[in-house]
């Protein structure tokens, strides 16, 4: 976000034990916690745009829910499943949470390809899979669905759609290890387009460019899958 010329401001809903090998623990935050640390966020300093990440439960989901709906600002739902090393970071019993209380109040929602499987009976193995994906994300009710091609093999695309037009994003696919946290990168920095106030295919498009560069310009950091490079456009 800072990278992108915004401020980005946080609610933590879980705290993970995590590195480049994998999630070695997780733990939940009280909803109550929650709650506080969104009121302390929006009443004093505002925002301009919201993206909601890792969740973990129902009673999270729910309690997320609550905050942003009827929110006059740009919603990211980044409907966070299971991570890179195929760790749970979302209990099964909260996906209907997540399809009935927080795809309703998004205005862009950014599932993978496992979230589309999660979430919907449509499996995605090519890129005409992915209007199906498209439609089915679109009936749980947010205004955008970003469908993210990355697990695909050949180039990154990426579908979004609002139901009457299509937008497709295409980048060269970078078989390095720099990709942990590609999809969290993807949304903040859409949630920091949106709100420096440029409309949905824009802020989708910018956001790309700035995760491709990200993952193309990492450097080699832990063992395993290491962290994208968020400063590349700033040096
Ligand atoms: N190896 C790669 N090279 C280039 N772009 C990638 C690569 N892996 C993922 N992407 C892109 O990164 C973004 C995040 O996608 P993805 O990795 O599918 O999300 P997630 O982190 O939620 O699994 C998408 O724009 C996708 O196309
Ligand atoms: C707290 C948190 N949120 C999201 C992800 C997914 O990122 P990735 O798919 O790159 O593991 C993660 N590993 N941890």
């Amino acid at each position: 976000m800072l990278a992108l010329g915004v401020h980005g401001m946080s609610v933590l809903t879980a705290v993970t034990a995590q590195n480049s090998l994998g999630v070695q623990g997780a733990w939940e935050l009280p909803v109550e916690a929650v709650r506080a640390q969104y009121r302390s966020v929006v009443d004093d300093i505002g925002v301009q745009a919201v993206k909601t990440g890792m969740l973990s439960s129902a009673g999270l989901v729910e309690a997320v829910a609550d905050l942003i709906t009827g929110t006059d600002v740009p919603v990211v739902v980044d409907p966070v499943g299971v991570s890179k090393h195929g760790d749970p970071l979302l209990a099964a019993s909260a996906l209907d949470s997540v399809r009935t209380r927080l795809l309703p109040v998004a205005t862009v929602a950014t599932p993978n390809l496992d979230e589309v499987a999660q979430l919907t009976d449509v499996r995605v193995d090519s890129e005409a899979d992915m209007r199906r994906a498209a439609e089915a994300i679109l009936a749980f009710g947010p205004r955008w669905a970003l469908i993210k091609g990355g697990h695909l093999p050949g180039d990154a695309v990426d579908l979004l759609s609002d139901g009457s037009s299509e937008h497709w994003f295409r980048a060269p696919r970078h078989d390095n290890r720099h990709t942990h946290g590609t999809g969290c990168t993807l949304a903040s920095a859409i949630a920091s387009e949106l709100a420096k106030g440029h409309a949905v295919p824009q802020a989708v498009a910018a956001a790309k460019t700035y995760v491709t560069g990200a993952i193309t310009s990492g450097f080699a950091l832990g063992r395993g899958l290491g962290p994208v490079n968020h400063a590349w456009n700033l040096r």
